[in-house]
């Protein structure tokens, strides 16, 4: 159990394109990479900006969820593993592994086990798990939820003196 995750953190499409960006100019300093495992969902978004920037075409999947009710997070189920071909290449040290963000590293640990010899990066990283990474961009606070553009839709904002939270 963590803190409660009360302050706000919202990325636009925008600012999200600019920090992956941002984190393909750091790996420019590993290269090269054999491919780029991502773990589904969140890291299909940075996976493919930072495919197109190092010029990476294989790109696998692990499919991992874990938060089933919002902030709430449950028991990790991996609903899809990484294929045989891309962990025998894993002894070589170049997959990459992308996520959106390492929050208590619950799901970065159980892909971490699977692939021993990558490099792992994330666009964003919580203190609980910021030694699990290889890179990252930007860390923001552990009662910190940040809210990526894909899961958030425009609504009316109640003015402050009306009782708006911040
Ligand atoms: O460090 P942790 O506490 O494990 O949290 C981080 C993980 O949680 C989210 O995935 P989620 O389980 O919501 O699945 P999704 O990517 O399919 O949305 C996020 O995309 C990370 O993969
Ligand atoms: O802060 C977060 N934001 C979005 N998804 C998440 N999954 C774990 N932590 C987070
Ligand atoms: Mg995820």
């Amino acid at each position: 159990m963590t803190a409660p995750q009360n302050k706000s953190f919202p990325v636009s499409w925008d600012q999200f394109h600019r920090d992956s960006r941002a984190l393909a100019w750091r790996l420019m300093n590993e290269e090269p990479f054999d491919a780029i495992v991502c773990i589904t969902r969140g890291g299909l978004v940075p996976a493919a900006i930072i495919a197109r920037e190092l010029g990476i075409r294989v790109i696998e999947s692990v499919s991992i969820s874990s938060y089933h009710d919002y902030q709430k997070q449950g028991e990790l189920n991996v609903v899809k593993p990484i294929c045989q071909d891309i962990i025998d290449l894993d002894k070589n040290g170049r997959i990459l592994i992308i996520d959106d963000l390492v929050d208590t590293g619950k799901t970065g640990r159980a892909v971490r086990a699977m692939l021993p010899n990558a490099h792992f990066s994330t666009v964003y990283a919580k203190p609980l798990a910021r030694d699990l990474v290889n890179s990252f961009v930007t860390e923001v606070s552990q009662d910190t939820w940040i809210y990526f553009p894909w899961d958030m839709d425009v609504s009316y904002a109640p003015p402050i003196r009306d009782g708006a939270q911040d």
